[in-house]
């Protein structure tokens, strides 16, 4: 099925979002139930919401959870039409998620473990005047073409209540002055919703984060109850969600608190850097979503201290990267060797901006009869993004970002005050850069792997606060981050991948918004022309004659865009070589190419 769908409704606006939708009288009233006493215990998600009369004694983390004291069943919203989770799953035999968790008060407050308001005061909302990044322009994807395939793809919705997310969820929903769904959110909630595994592809800053929480926490509130098998220490989250960095992690954990704020159920992040003991504690004290890099997992799993057994839901957000060469051997180790049910007992999301196709077929192995979803092209980049490529020698660039510092210092980033964003290669180029940048009178900060946990958070934090207004990262800042006020992105180093420049340049322009991004190009880069060419073009940029020129010299680098860069089908499946393997997911292929040509571009140095 391919439908033309727009981004206009999310556009109906910013400024409807950001007027008059906040926290609502109404939405105060729903109040987490509180309780005075020592040290609490876990809850199960299905005990968390009933009033206080009538709570039961907690179970331990490690005790199965009574079924016996669910309440009634009858007249839930609920009831109403499922997932086909329970015909999946074969979890909690007899439960069924208590009904009317509308109306009851949610929130997990147990004594010490009070649930923390995560809609707290942002204070870099006093130091950025909201109108400097409120440059809309929806017009850009009034066109934005979508393509599911897969067998019974469940049809799209137009608006969060077309969707029985629960009370507690929408509320949470109003909250983050969510207006409408996202175009990936239109379609991707309600597949998760009829318990489908999904491959979702959609560009940076579309909001992919929501789409893969929302179902997860409204399934794990409406669904079976769990029956927690007996293991000392040991914790048994209901869902999973894996991402490649640990600052990436901390921001899901953060949004998935927001979403699932008195709903009941708890989210705990777990990552690498950062204490251990914390970690445990903080799992102990009970978790339903568990949000973590794999390292940091894999050493959990190893100690026992968490179980995948009862595993309903696994999201890996930028999938792509979680499957690549890097990482691939500990998911699999997560996914397939420890103890997580099997594709189609588990539900799995996989969702990312760009999907090569040889990671989709990698990616296969985790799904069951999955749905692709693509919004836009698979690895395209958004036309919120103005991108410029200027071609600059490596002598040359200090000076020449010098030169943009102070243009934008004079006149803003496209008329807005500027957070910039400037990617280097290395680690200790980061380094140097940043210092060299501080000497000139221009305070600035540095994200990189070589830098502690703790140097790395507060550097993040000085950045978003506006403190130091430029950041120099290396790629562990390229993928996810979601920094509102980052109004131009610049690679200073190009990377050598095209699908890692996307994900650069995605860190402006989001959530509808627009952004800058310049590239420094040179020799050195010649590698990435055509791809680069390709992309912009399609993304309506205007291609520096020198570039075009380069690109067509450059035939068969490893970057070359599959397909020739029109959005069609990206589903692999569809591709005629996976279906010579013998696969009947599709007759014929609709083959839009293939990753051709091997590394290194055949390019002359000249750029006339
Ligand atoms: N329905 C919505 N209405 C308004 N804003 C939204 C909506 N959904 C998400 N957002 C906002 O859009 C921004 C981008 O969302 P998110 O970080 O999930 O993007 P993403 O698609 O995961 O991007 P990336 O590919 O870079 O990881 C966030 O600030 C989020 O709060």
């Amino acid at each position: 099925m391919t439908t033309r769908t727009s981004w206009a409704d999310l556009a109906a606006n910013s400024a409807a979002e950001n007027g008059g939708v906040g926290y609502s009288s109404d939405s105060r009233k729903v109040a987490g139930s509180t309780s005075g006493g020592g040290r609490p215990a876990y809850v199960p998600p299905h005990l968390r919401n009933r009033p206080p009369s009538a709570e039961p004694s907690a179970p331990t983390s490690s005790g199965p959870a009574s079924n016996s004291d669910r309440p009634g069943q009858g007249g839930s919203r609920w009831a109403a039409p499922r997932n086909d989770y329970n015909n999946r799953s074969g979890y909690g035999g007899s439960g069924v998620r208590p009904g009317g968790w509308g109306g009851r008060s949610g929130g997990w407050d147990r004594g010490r473990d009070r649930e923390v308001n995560p809609f707290g005061n942002d204070d870099t909302e006093q130091v950025f005047n909201e109108q400097e990044n409120t440059g809309i322009n929806f017009d850009a994807y009034e066109d934005i073409p979508v393509e599911t395939s897969g067998d019974n793809v469940p049809p799209p919705v137009n608006t969060f209540a077309e969707i029985d997310l629960g009370e507690a969820l929408n509320l949470n929903i109003r909250r983050c002055k969510y207006v409408k769904p996202t175009p990936v959110q239109r379609y991707a909630i309600p597949i998760s919703l009829a318990g489908r595994d999904l491959m979702a592809c959609a560009q940076t800053g579309s909001g992919k984060t929501a789409a893969f929480c929302f179902p997860i926490i409204s399934g794990i509130m409406r669904g079976p109850v769990p029956q927690k098998p007996l293991r000392a220490r040991t914790v048994f989250p209901l869902a999973l969600i894996l991402s490649p960095t640990r600052e990436l992690s901390m921001q899901i954990h953060e949004e998935a608190r927001k979403f699932s704020y008195q709903t009941g159920v708890k989210v705990v992040v777990a990552y690498g850097g950062a204490p251990i003991n914390q970690q445990l504690r903080e799992l102990e004290r009970g978790v339903d979503i568990l949000v973590a890099t794999p390292g940091r997992l894999v050493d959990l799993l190893e100690r026992a201290r968490v179980s995948l057994h009862m595993i309903r839901y696994l999201a890996l957000d930028e999938a792509d990267r979680m499957l690549d060469m890097g990482f691939e051997p500990q998911i699999r180790k997560i996914v397939e060797q420890m103890d997580m049910p099997s594709p189609g007992v588990r539900q799995t999301m996989l969702f990312s901006a760009t999907f090569p196709r040889e990671i989709q077929r990698l990616a296969s192995d985790f799904l069951a009869n999955y749905i692709f979803l693509a919004v836009g092209r698979v690895g395209s980049s958004t036309d919120l993004i103005a991108q410029r490529v200027e071609f600059v020698q490596e002598s040359d660039k200090r000076s020449h970002l010098m030169d943009l510092l102070h243009a934008q210092r004079a006149n803003g980033a496209q008329g807005k005050q500027a957070l910039t964003l400037v990617f280097v290669e290395t680690k200790k180029g980061a380094d140097s850069l940043e210092h060299w940048l501080c000497m000139n009178g221009f305070p600035a900060t540095t994200i990189h792997g070589d830098r502690s946990q703790q140097e790395r958070e507060q550097a993040l934090r000085s950045f978003k606060s506006g403190a130091t207004p430029i950041l120099v990262a290396t790629d562990v800042a390229a993928r996810g981050l979601d920094i509102p006020h980052v109004a131009h992105v610049v690679n200073f180093d190009l990377p050598n991948d095209i699908d890692d420049y996307v994900h650069r340049i995605g860190r402006t322009g989001r959530a509808g918004k627009t952004g800058l991004a310049t590239a420094f190009f040179n020799d050195n880069n010649a590698s990435l022309a055509k791809s680069l060419a390709d992309l912009m073009q399609e993304a309506n940029q205007e291609v520096p004659a020198w570039l075009t020129r380069c690109a067509a010299r450059s035939f068969g680098g490893r970057n070359r865009r599959p397909g020739g860069g029109r959005f069609g089908s990206r589903d692999f499946r569809r591709d005629s070589s996976f279906n010579r393997g013998g696969s009947d997911y599709y007759g014929g292929g609709n083959n839009a190419g293939g990753y051709g040509g091997g590394y290194g571009a055949n390019v002359a140095s000249a750029w006339d």
